[in-house]
Formats: structure tokens, C-alpha cells, sequence
């Protein structure tokens, strides 16, 4: 693994009653130490996981919409307000890597097409062809095939979001491959209980107002996702019958 350390510059925080620094994981924010090769941000919807992401995004160089340092293209998106406050910590440097959003993937597959049609191989790393020429889930799977190897950094939000229980499977699959053999670094982060499940994962919730280091038994993916599974009549006689 590269990316060791993540900080945030505290000091030069110009207002922590603004955005993003008023988010409570980013405002107790001090430094997290990675440990594992593949770490997972957790937390509930607007606890902060795609902020810090885009940040070390921004640090790294990559296309905050999206893509690796090479994909320069516009979209309205794209700004990292936290970027400028955070220190990344590296042993050693990797510049190799992918920020991977699922919400503007259309707009990354659109930028491959051009760079096909200005003359470059650009689907090579993509399967071959086009990546709106693919189903969703497709896409993604193509793009953690071929894109990806080794002595890089992924940096993933919500990859689940286009991928099957199956193709979930398949993805950790790949990921295990890139981990082992490869040593790719990946930051992901998730909803889904089934990739939160990989073996070895640091997984870091920013529910409660820090960031925080939890088991996997102790998310509340895993724990509503298996009283679900477990108890899926009374569970959901109780939810819905609730004055
Ligand atoms: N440009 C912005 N200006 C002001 N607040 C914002 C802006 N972008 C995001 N926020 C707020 O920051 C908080 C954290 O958002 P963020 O997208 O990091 O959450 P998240 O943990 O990734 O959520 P999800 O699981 O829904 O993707 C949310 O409350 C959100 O409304």
C-alpha cells in the first residue's frame, strides 16, 4: 500500500461553521491512519464519505468528476473545497490511479468517446468499445478490468451502485486479484454490506460525528441486513404497521 496517512491541516481551516468544514466527521477531523490495502468509508447518507473521497481525489491529482490525472474534461461538478486542507501521506509516492463516481460516469464515458473520435485507442482500457455501449453495470465491471493494475490508487464511490449480488461477488474478485498480485491500494466508499465483507478491510465509519475504525459485525449494513434476511415478516410487520 502508498497513501499511509490522510490529515487535515487544521490550523489553516479558515471556518468550521462553513462547508464542508461544519460536516461533524470532517469537524473533529484530525488524521487517519491506514492499514490495510482496501479501506472502507461507511456511514449514513450525508456523513461526509464523498467530501473527504473528492478530497484525496483532489490531492492526487485526479479528475475530481471522475478519471485519472490524464482526463481533463469539464462538467459542473468538480470542485474540492476540502482538497486545499488535507495532507496525504505516502510510502512511497504512487501519481498512478482512478477516482470512480458512480453518479457522473455517464459524463466520463462521454469524455472516452471523444478521446476515440479524436483518433486515440481510448477504448483499449475499456473492453474495446464504448462504455455507453454497455449496460451500467457492464461499464463498471469493464472499467475495473481493464483500466485498473498495478502501483495505483482507486478511489471509489458507491461502485456497488450499477453491480448485481453476482457482479458484486465478481468485484471483490477483481479487487482481491488487484490487491494481492497487483498491489493496488483502494479506498471505497460503500452501502453494501456484501463488499464490506472483504477479508482484511479497515473499515472507518463517519457516523456519530468522527471517523472512526468499527468491525464489520458492528455496521449497520450488516446488522440490518441480517435482522432483515433473519426476520423479514415480523421485521417488516413492525416497519410498516408503526403508528
Ligand atoms: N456543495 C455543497 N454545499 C453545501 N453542503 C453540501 C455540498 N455538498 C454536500 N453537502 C452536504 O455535505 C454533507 C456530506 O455530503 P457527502 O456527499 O459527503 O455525504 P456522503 O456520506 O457521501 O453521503 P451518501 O452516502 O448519501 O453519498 C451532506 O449533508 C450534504 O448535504
Amino acid at each position: 500500500m502508498f497513501l499511509k496517512r490522510i490529515s487535515l491541516m487544521r490550523e489553516q481551516v479558515p471556518d468550521f461553521s462553513q462547508y464542508p468544514f461544519d460536516i461533524p466527521s470532517i469537524a473533529s477531523f484530525d488524521q487517519l491512519n491506514l492499514a490495510s490495502p482496501v479501506t472502507f468509508f461507511v456511514g449514513e447518507n450525508g456523513s461526509g464519505k464523498s467530501t473527504l473521497l473528492e478530497a484525496i481525489a483532489d490531492k492526487c491529482g485526479f479528475n475530481t468528476a471522475g478519471g485519472g490525472r490524464n482526463n481533463t474534461y469539464e462538467t459542473h461538478a468538480a470542485e474540492s473545497e476540502l482538497g486545499d486542507y488535507v495532507r496525504l501521506s505516502w510510502m512511497p509516492k504512487v501519481s498512478n490511479g482512478f477516482f470512480m463516481r458512480a453518479e457522473s460516469f455517464y459524463h466520463f464515458a462521454s469524455h472516452i468517446d471523444e478521446l476515440q473520435r479524436d483518433g486515440n485507442d481510448a477504448y483499449r482500457s475499456y473492453g474495446g468499445r464504448s462504455l455507453h455501449a454497455q449496460s451500467h453495470g457492464e461499464s463498471f465491471l469493464s472499467l475495473f478490468m481493464n483500466r485498473f493494475n498495478g502501483q495505483a490508487i482507486y478511489l471509489l464511490d458507491e461502485p456497488e451502485a450499477a453491480l448485481s449480488p453476482q457482479r458484486q461477488l465478481t468485484f471483490l474478485r477483481i479487487m482481491h486479484e488487484l490487491a494481492e498480485e497487483e498491489e493496488c491500494q483502494f479506498i471505497i466508499a460503500t452501502h453494501s454490506p456484501i463488499l464490506l465483507g472483504y477479508p482484511g478491510a479497515q473499515i472507518l465509519s463517519f457516523d456519530g460525528g468522527a471517523i472512526e475504525e468499527i468491525g464489520y459485525e458492528e455496521t449497520d449494513h450488516f446488522k440490518i441486513t441480517k435482522y432483515f434476511l433473519d426476520h423479514r415478516e415480523k421485521f417488516l410487520k413492525e416497519l410498516l404497521e408503526e403508528e
